[in-house]
């Protein structure tokens, strides 16, 4: 109930926003952790995730995501979006694992029901998306970009991309897996589902986890040619084409939204996942020194 009155409010305050801050035909709305900018080709958005320091996806994050997403969808002049990230060096940390440790079911249930929520809207978006992966991406950053239609990565070694969940002593679900089955084939996604691995941009090009690999200074620039070529599609044979390759792989979730949260929040809320995640965290600290 809570969620959903946040819900209301922040799409009546993004829609307030979005007026007073229209300057010269550039557009942009905000909410704390998600920043929306119309500008370079006409019907384009960049949608830049902001939560510092590592764009994890904690409840509030996925909630505004989603709902800025929802007011694109319904903005009728806007064709396509970019989705990059504000934070120097990371695209997005993934799923917040302070929403997966240490909280109580009727937590982990409300948080799965939003990340799945987020997954369904960005998954099935009828606008193109094109990612500008511009820093590291593991686990749901990685799904993040995947979601999308067209992935550009920032050439720099030390960012990485992959789904590494295993690593974390978690299992992806299985339309994390679907959908990295779908890109990148059965013998690849099982190999790196199963070893947790972090592709450099290199190799991640290599086995088609992203489409495209640029200098750094050249992701957003190469995000919006990339964008004005998918533009040149007409959207109802374009969207009818996505619609046809992704809505068997959506539909599976769709059937079972409900067990596959009792799913989760079961598996989350064992004490030797529980404890797997603590000693995730424990290990993330001390790589501070
Ligand atoms: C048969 C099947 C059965 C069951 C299946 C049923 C259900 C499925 C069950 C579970 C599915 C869960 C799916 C999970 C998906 C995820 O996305 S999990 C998250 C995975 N993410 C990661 O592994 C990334 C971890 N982080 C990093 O590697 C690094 O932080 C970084 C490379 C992103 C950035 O490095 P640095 O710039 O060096 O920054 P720091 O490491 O110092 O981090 C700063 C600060 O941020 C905290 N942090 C980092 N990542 C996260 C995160 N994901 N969530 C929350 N917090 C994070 C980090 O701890 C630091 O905190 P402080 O120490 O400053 O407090």
């Amino acid at each position: 109930m809570a969620l959903a009155a946040a819900r209301r409010l922040l799409l009546h305050a993004g829609s307030r926003l979005g007026r007073r801050e229209a300057v010269d035909g550039a557009r942009r709305f905000a909410n704390k952790r998600v920043l929306v900018e119309t500008e370079g080709p006409a019907g384009v958005a960049v949608m830049k995730l902001r939560n510092p320091p590592v764009n994890s996806l904690s409840l509030e994050c996925l909630t505004e995501f989603t709902i800025s997403l929802e007011k694109l969808e319904n903005d009728k002049s806007i064709r396509g979006v970019i989705l990059t990230s504000e934070c120097p060096g990371i695209f997005s940390a993934g799923l917040d694992l302070l929403e997966m440790y240490g909280r109580n079911p009727a937590h982990y249930a409300e948080y799965w029901k939003n990340v799945q929520e987020l997954w369904l809207r960005l998954y099935t978006s009828n606008m193109i998306l094109v990612s500008a992966i511009n820093g590291a991406s593991p686990a749901g950053g990685c799904l993040l970009a995947l979601c999308c239609d067209y992935r550009v990565m920032a050439d720099n070694p030390k960012y990485t991309i992959g789904l590494n969940e295993s690593l974390l002593g978690i299992v992806a679900p299985f339309w994390f897996k679907d959908m990295y089955v779908n890109t990148i084939g059965h013998r690849e996604a099982e190999r790196a589902l199963q070893l947790g691995t972090l592709f450099s941009p290199a190799e991640a090009l290599k086995v088609g986890v992203v489409d495209e690999v640029v200098p750094e200074d050249q992701v957003h620039s190469k995000a919006r040619s990339v964008m004005t070529k998918w533009l040149a599609i007409p959207d109802h044979s374009r969207q009818l084409t996505k619609n046809m390759m992704r809505k068997a792989t959506a539909d599976s979730l769709i059937k079972q939204r409900e067990a596959d949260i009792q799913n989760f929040t079961s598996f989350i809320s064992k004490d030797s996942i529980q404890k797997s995640l603590h000693m995730y965290l424990e290990k993330l600290k001390q790589k501070k020194g």
